[in-house]
């Protein structure tokens, strides 16, 4: 493996939702500037262990966790961690595209909007740098003040993609990006991982193996729970070590 700072490490984590146990002993990092994909079968825990690392479900009733998750090498789950804080550091992306019914412009400087931030020229600087990281500039530079709901899926996604970027995390979070996109879509999202990795540490959870495979730089392959393989990418779809993983990358199961 490289030799990258580890901007994320899970050490001992358990999760459980009330008695059941989502996320069993997991021990995995993630390294910064790099894109790690979570990939595995239907309700194996991939988006539970996505949702640890900015703490997004402590709004899920009864959902606790032990062990450690550190950013930075910094427990996020500290008692004083300011998790409004660590979710500036930790940007989120979702399955569906969600802009808020609201302008373009006013999506992309919303998380400023909301930490006070009224300086106009920054605003503006700060939206067009955001959209020309998502290459949406050049589609949406004549209707910033139209609706973000009258943009196209994929733009919409790209518009999301901004809004996390605008408030300037160190990690960005994506859970299956693409799944709700077209092929043209996709391609154009995933060409946006691999310049954002350049500057951002970026985690993503996939369906897609094909897409695990095109984007990411490691792997880590889930089931009922457990980590089972993480490894290279190129490594765990070549020669896995594990017939678990090598049997869901075959389709074996799944
Ligand atoms: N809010 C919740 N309350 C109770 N159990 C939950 C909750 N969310 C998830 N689970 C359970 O935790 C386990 C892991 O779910 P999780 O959504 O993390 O899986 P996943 O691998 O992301 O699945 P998928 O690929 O279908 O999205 C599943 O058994 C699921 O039923």
């Amino acid at each position: 493996m490289s030799k990258k700072k580890n901007k994320l490490e899970a050490i001992d984590l358990n999760a459980y939702y009330g008695d059941f146990l989502a996320l069993k002993n997991i021990n995995v990092s993630m390294e910064e500037n790099l894109v790690t994909a979570f990939i595995g079968p239907s309700g194996c825990g991939k988006s539970t262990f996505l949702r640890t690392l900015n703490r997004m479900n402590d709004y899920v009733d009864g959902f606790r966790v032990q062990g450690q998750i550190l950013l930075d090498e910094q427990d996020i789950y500290r008692k004083e961690v300011q998790v409004d804080e660590l979710r500036k550091q930790v940007g989120m992306v979702f399955q569906k595209p969600n802009p808020f019914p609201k302008t373009i412009y006013e999506n992309v400087i919303y998380g400023l909007k909301i930490q006070g931030i009224s300086d106009k020229t920054l605003l503006q600087e700060t939206a067009e740098k955001t959209l020309r990281q998502t290459t949406l500039w050049d589609e949406v530079k004549d209707k910033l003040h139209k609706s973000a709901l009258a943009l196209s899926g994929g733009q919409q996604q790209r518009l999301c993609i901004a809004r996390a970027l605008a408030i300037s995390p160190s990690v960005v979070l994506m859970d299956e990006p693409t799944s709700a996109l077209d092929p043209i879509s996709t391609a154009k999202i995933e060409e946006l991982i691999y310049e954002l990795k350049k500057n951002y540490t970026i985690i993503i959870v996939t369906h897609n193996m094909q897409q695990a495979a095109r984007v990411s730089d490691h792997t880590a392959f889930f089931y009922m729970g457990e980590l089972v393989e993480f490894a290279k990418t190129k490594t765990l779809f070549t020669s896995p070590k594990e017939t678990r993983t090598q049997n869901y990358i075959t389709g074996r199961f799944g």
